[in-house]
């Protein structure tokens, strides 16, 4: 019997008019023309930033819209609109149907949609870099690598989807058991909006490797990407409803993890909203992952190589105007060579150029918002009133050309003169804020760099071999750099200690984030009775 793939199907049975709107859905949020004429303050988002079952989606109460602006310039860029109960429910069922599809199909063809999904990523990566800085402010150099991290991503676990098995068991009288690694069914994602694209990869790439579905809901402040990613899956040829995107904020995110078909929650964002995370997922017995926030402190020892510690601080603090969460932002540097420390990493602090975000020679763009940008310089304003020294920037920066005058800049700054009780040293600060403590042994070190609830990176700068792996044993973080900063392969897990989280994302452990393991035993003999 001939039948119809269930998407034309749906549309002979419409008219017309529904069928129009249907393709309308599906074409692309932004052509890649538009966005590659578009300079900063000049781009508009219009049309339905939800996606669901093949589709993108306007959500039924369009009065809820909230603005979206543009950190460079703060202008509006669209509007997001909530999702509800109805459409939230919409998203998880559709998610379902397309689970039930993707999971019966053989690891090497679900490896080889993604093979396709990371190869558009990679031909569109500098349309959806530029699209990124517009949403979320930084510069479009680091835009253009986090876009690479995330079809990066895509391909590892493309690689690991048709590697993964189970175990055979020999038992006596020739019985046996073996293990299945199945998916879980409908994972949530949830993330925060310093790494729109590349958090949607992060948690999709390995839950649609084993066959899960998923449904996302980007930060309300960067809502355009997450969809674009939705679009290249569906133009990959995954079945429709396999990646979702819903707008909204803390009530769109709870009804997500209170969903009965949700199996798995994968969050990342603040500790307080990860609390809430995992109280709300463990009504359902739900697992979850949490990528929370760190306060990690980087060591230098005075052995060390100073130009590649200055530089791997300055890694180490300013990525995405300092927003960040594995940010290495209390500074430990061995008193005999701070001198010449703070000499080299101040003047090169200086010279970090601000600026329009979508220019090459832009090293720092904007601050997601405007009130974030006034809590970072409240931080300052504080650490100078406990006694910080502010050796330089941590003031608002007003560029030269108009167009930006309306953004969130500020200048990266370097405190000095810290200790462990200040404000400064202990909260994440989320911006471009170093604060520098000096120390004299390493003992007293590690103990003051511990000494936080955080857990979630960690670095240190030596030439001695011995001591660089003895430091990394004993501090308390679930990475530690050594001899260098921030740089995250997707072959390398990462997550948190103690309150940063836990979990891992990327890596070969992550498949067990996103799996679960069946055991089958097998009877081959007559089954003996106590009874
Ligand atoms: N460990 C990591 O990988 C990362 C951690 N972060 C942390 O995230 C924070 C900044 O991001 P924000 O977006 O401001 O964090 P946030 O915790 O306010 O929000 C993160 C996400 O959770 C959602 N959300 C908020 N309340 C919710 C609730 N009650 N139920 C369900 N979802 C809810 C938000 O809409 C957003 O999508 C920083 O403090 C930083 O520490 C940020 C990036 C990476």
């Amino acid at each position: 019997m001939f039948s119809y793939p269930y998407g034309e199907r749906r549309c002979f049975v419409r008219s017309w008019k529904l069928s129009k709107m249907a393709q309308l859905l599906r074409t692309p949020l932004l052509s890649p023309a538009v966005i590659r004429s578009a300079s900063t303050g000049t781009m508009e988002v219009k049309g339905p930033l939800s996606f669901w079952a093949g589709g993108r989606v306007n959500p039924l109460d369009m009065k809820k819209a909230e603005p979206v602006y543009e950190p460079a310039t703060g202008r509006v860029l669209c509007d997001m609109v909530p999702c509800g109960p109805e459409e939230v429910d919409q998203a998880v069922k559709s998610a379902h149907s397309a689970y039930l599809k993707w999971s019966k199909k053989a690891g090497m063809e679900r490896a080889r949609v993604m093979l396709e999904a990371a190869r558009i990523i990679r031909e569109q990566r500098d349309e959806i870099a530029k699209m990124e800085v517009i949403n979320n402010g930084k510069s479009i150099t680091e835009a253009q690598m986090d876009i690479d991290i995330a079809w990066q991503c895509i391909e590892y676990y493309a690689g690991m989807a048709g590697t993964l098995s189970g175990q055979h068991i020999q038992l006596p009288g020739g019985s046996f058991a073996y293990t299945r690694r199945e998916p879980l069914g409908v994972c949530v994602g949830i993330g925060a909006w310093n790494y729109p694209f590349q958090i949607a990869a992060w948690k999709s790439a390995p839950a649609l490797a084993c066959g899960n579905a998923m449904v996302f809901k980007p930060s309300p402040m960067t809502p355009v990407t997450a969809v674009m990613l939705a679009e290249i899956y569906a133009q990959a040829g995954v079945p429709e409803g396999l990646f979702n995107v819903v707008q909204g904020g803390a009530e769109t995110g709870s009804l997500l993890c209170h969903h009965p078909l949700v199996a798995k929650v994968s969050f990342t964002g603040s500790v307080p909203t990860g609390k809430k995370i995992m109280e709300m997922s463990a009504k359902g017995v739900k697992p979850v992952t949490l990528e929370l926030g760190g306060k990690s402190p980087l060591i230098i020892f005075k052995d060390t190589e100073l130009e590649n510690a200055v530089n791997g601080a300055l890694m180490a603090n300013f990525l995405s105007q300092g927003e960040v969460c594995c940010n290495g932002t209390r500074v430990f540097v061995q008193r005999e060579i701070m001198p010449q420390f703070l000499e080299k990493v101040v003047k090169r602090t200086k010279a970090i150029q601000i600026g329009d975000p979508l220019l090459h020679e832009t090293r720092m763009g904007a601050l997601i918002s405007r009130p974030h940008l006034e809590r970072v310089l409240g931080f300052i304003n504080q650490a100078k009133k406990e006694g910080a020294r502010v050796l330089c920037g941590g003031e608002p920066f007003v560029p030269s050309d108009p167009k930006l005058k309306g953004g969130y800049f500020m200048s990266p700054s370097v405190l000095d003169n810290c200790t462990d009780e200040m404000t400064c040293v202990k909260e994440e600060i989320f911006g471009p804020v170093m604060s520098v403590l000096s120390f004299d042994t390493e003992e007293e070190v590690i103990e003051r760099a511990n000494n936080t609830t955080f857990g979630l990176a960690a670095g240190v700068f030596t030439r001695d071999i011995a001591r660089a792996h003895r430091v990394a044993e004993n501090l308390q973080a679930g990475t530690c750099f050594i001899n260098n900063y921030n740089i995250s392969p997707v072959e390398v897990p990462f997550g948190g200690y103690k309150m940063s989280g836990f979990g891992r994302e990327n890596g070969q452990v992550t498949i067990e984030y996103y799996s679960q393991l069946k055991t089958v035993v097998v009877e081959m003999g007559d089954v003996e009775s106590l009874f």
